[in-house]
C-alpha cells in the first residue's frame, strides 16, 4: 500500500507470527532486488488493540511511528471488521483511527517535546535548537513516537535534502537519529513540507512528520494548531486539538503485488538465480 506515495509492503503475521530480521527487511525495501519500498509493516495479535503494526524502515531499523502506514492498516483492518473505528497498536502506543469519508482519520496521540523525550544528546529549548548545518538552522525538535527536527525555510526548492538530510539524520545531537523536515509557509493554515526520512531517505511523504510540522509551526506561531500540509505525494490535514492530541486525515491507496513475491525466500535470500 501507500500513502501519499509513502510506500509499505505489509505482512500479515497474526496466524502465524511471521517475523523479519533487519537483513529480510532490507531486502524486501531494496528496490533492486527486493519488491521496493520505504517502509516494512508486519502486522500481529495485540492484547490491547485490534491489530499491532510492527514498523521497520529500509535500512532495517524499527521505530515506533508511521503515521502513512497507520492509515493504511487501519483501512485494511476497517475493511476486514466492518467497522468505522479500529485501534493499532504500535511501539510508541495505542493509535485509534476511523472512516473520514473516502479516507483516514489518525489520533496520532501526543507530541513529547521535552529535550530528553526527543531525544537530543543534551539540554536545549527544543523550540529553537542550537544546530546549524548548511543553510539549515534552528530546527523545532518534536517526537511523536519518533524524533523529527522540523527547519522553516522561506522556500523549500532548491534545498539540498539529499545532501543535509542525511548529515543531520545522524548528526551527534540526535542519539537515536532523526527525521528531517523543511517546512515553508504558503499561507493562513498552509504549509509544504519536504522530508528526508531516518532509514529510509527522501519520501513522497510522512505522516509523522507532518504531525510533527503542525506541532512546530503552532509552537513558533505560524499556525494556529490546524494546517494543510502539502507534501511531494499529496496533502494531509492535520489539527493539534486542544488535547493536545495530533490528528491526521488523508488518503489510502493499494498496491497489488503478491505475484512479485514469488521469486524470493523471505528470509532474506534471493533464490531466483536457482531458479
Ligand atoms: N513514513 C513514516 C515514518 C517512518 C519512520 C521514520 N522513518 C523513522 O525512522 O522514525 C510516516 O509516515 O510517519
Amino acid at each position: 500500500m501507500h500513502g501519499l506515495g509513502n510506500d509499505f509492503v505489509i505482512f500479515d503475521g497474526r496466524e502465524d507470527r511471521f517475523d523479519l530480521s533487519p537483513d529480510g527487511a532490507r531486502f524486501v525495501a531494496d528496490r533492486h532486488r527486493g519488491v521496493g519500498c520505504d517502509q516494512v509493516i508486519t502486522l500481529w495479535p495485540s492484547n490491547v488493540g485490534d491489530v499491532f503494526m510492527r514498523i521497520q524502515n529500509a535500512d532495517g531499523s524499527e521505530v515506533g511511528a508511521c503515521g502513512n502506514a497507520t492509515r493504511c492498516v487501519a483501512h485494511m483492518m476497517l475493511q476486514e471488521f466492518g467497522a468505522d473505528k479500529i485501534t493499532i497498536e504500535t511501539l510508541a502506543g495505542l493509535l485509534h483511527a476511523e472512516r473520514n469519508g473516502q479516507q483516514v482519520r489518525v489520533d496520532m496521540g501526543e507530541p513529547r517535546l521535552d529535550w530528553d523525550q526527543i531525544p537530543l544528546a543534551r539540554e536545549m529549548d527544543t523550540e529553537s535548537v542550537e544546530l546549524v548545518v548548511g543553510g539549515l538552522g534552528n530546527p523545532v525538535a518534536v517526537n511523536m513516537g519518533n524524533p523529527h527536527a522540523i527547519f522553516f525555510v522561506d522556500s523549500v526548492d532548491g534545498i539540498d535534502l539529499e545532501e543535509l538530510g542525511p548529515q543531520i539524520e545522524t548528526h551527534e545531537l540526535f542519539p537515536e537519529r532523526a527525521n528531517v523536515s523543511i517546512v515553508e509557509k504558503r499561507g493562513p493554515g498552509d504549509l509544504r513540507l519536504r522530508v528526508w526520512e531516518r532509514g529510509a531517505g527522501i519520501t513522497q511523504a510522512c505522516g509523522s512528520a507532518a504531525c510533527a510540522a503542525v506541532v512546530a509551526a503552532s509552537r513558533r506561531g505560524l499556525v494556529e494548531r490546524a494546517a494543510a500540509i502539502e507534501l511531494d505525494g499529496g496533502t494531509l490535514v492535520m489539527a493539534w486539538a486542544e488535547d493536545n492530541h495530533v490528528m491526521m486525515t488523508g488518503d489510502v491507496a493499494y498496491v497489488f503485488a503478491g505475484h512479485v513475491f514469488a521469486p524470493f525466500n523471505l528470509e532474506g535470500h534471493d533464490d531466483r538465480e536457482r531458479r
